[in-house]
């Protein structure tokens, strides 16, 4: 018997714009549900260099990522198959020893800052959408959140934002917004647009016939 294709969903948006927030929103109306949360961050490249060479990488350019691995897995997981995800520690700059076990599901969330800047990753999603947050508000919420949980100086947060993130996001994120389905504002916030997200991936799981 042929398998029924799973929904796949990329989620987008400049570093802190609230990709998470609304994926684990959408995530909370299919709970107890087949979904599957898989972050591009998992498939920045393993490195062998010494910390203090690993924190100089630039890791908003597309090449900071193993693509062809994040590729495969959501290709395996497209085709029912299980994977064994790495685990990224920001606080280190590199991969963990530790993978995750994902099982496959009816519905995918692929969250990440480059997901549609790839071709053959937007040719295996369903629906596109760019979570579209100001640069100052994002700024903002990155140096709370990497100073609490990514092990980081206020210095280095705003060096590696002028030198990195905000150069990479205008020359590849933003630009990739053009690919969008949807263009959500306020992240997480945004009830209409979660609701609306919500309503089309249960008219797909209808139509291919997955249980909800
Ligand atoms: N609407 C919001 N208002 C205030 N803080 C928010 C909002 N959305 C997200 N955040 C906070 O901003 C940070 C980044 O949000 P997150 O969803 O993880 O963004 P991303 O996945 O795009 O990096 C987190 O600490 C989160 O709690
Ligand atoms: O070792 C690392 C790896 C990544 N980053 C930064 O993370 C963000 C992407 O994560 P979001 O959750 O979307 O913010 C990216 O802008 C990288 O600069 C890092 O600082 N160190």
């Amino acid at each position: 018997m042929q398998q029924k294709k799973p929904i796949v969903i990329g989620v987008t948006g400049g570093s802190a714009s609230g990709k998470t927030s609304v994926s684990r929103a959408i995530f909370d109306h299919f709970s107890g549900h087949s979904l599957l949360l898989l972050a591009q961050d998992a498939y920045y490249k393993k490195s062998d260099m010494p910390f203090s060479e690993r924190k100089k990488i630039n890791y908003d350019h597309p090449l900071a990522f193993d693509t062809p691995l994040l590729k495969d897995h959501l290709n395996r997981l497209i085709h029912r198959q299980a994977v064994d995800q790495p685990v990224y520690d920001y606080t280190i700059h590199n991969r963990s020893d530790r993978t995750v076990h994902l099982a496959p599901k009816d519905v995918i969330i692929l969250e990440g800052i480059l997901i549609l800047d790839d071709a053959e990753l937007r040719d295996m999603m369903d629906i596109k959408v760019f979570v579209d947050t100001d640069d100052d508000i994002r700024v903002i919420r990155r140096i709370k959140r990497d100073m609490v949980s990514r092990g980081r100086s206020l210095d280095s947060i705003i060096n590696q934002y002028l030198k990195t993130v905000k150069p990479m996001y205008h020359q590849f994120v933003e630009p990739s917004k053009r690919y969008a389905d949807l263009i959500v504002p306020e992240g997480g916030q945004n009830q209409v647009a979660i609701d609306l997200l919500v309503t089309k991936i249960k008219a797909i799981l209808a139509e291919r016939g997955l249980q909800e």
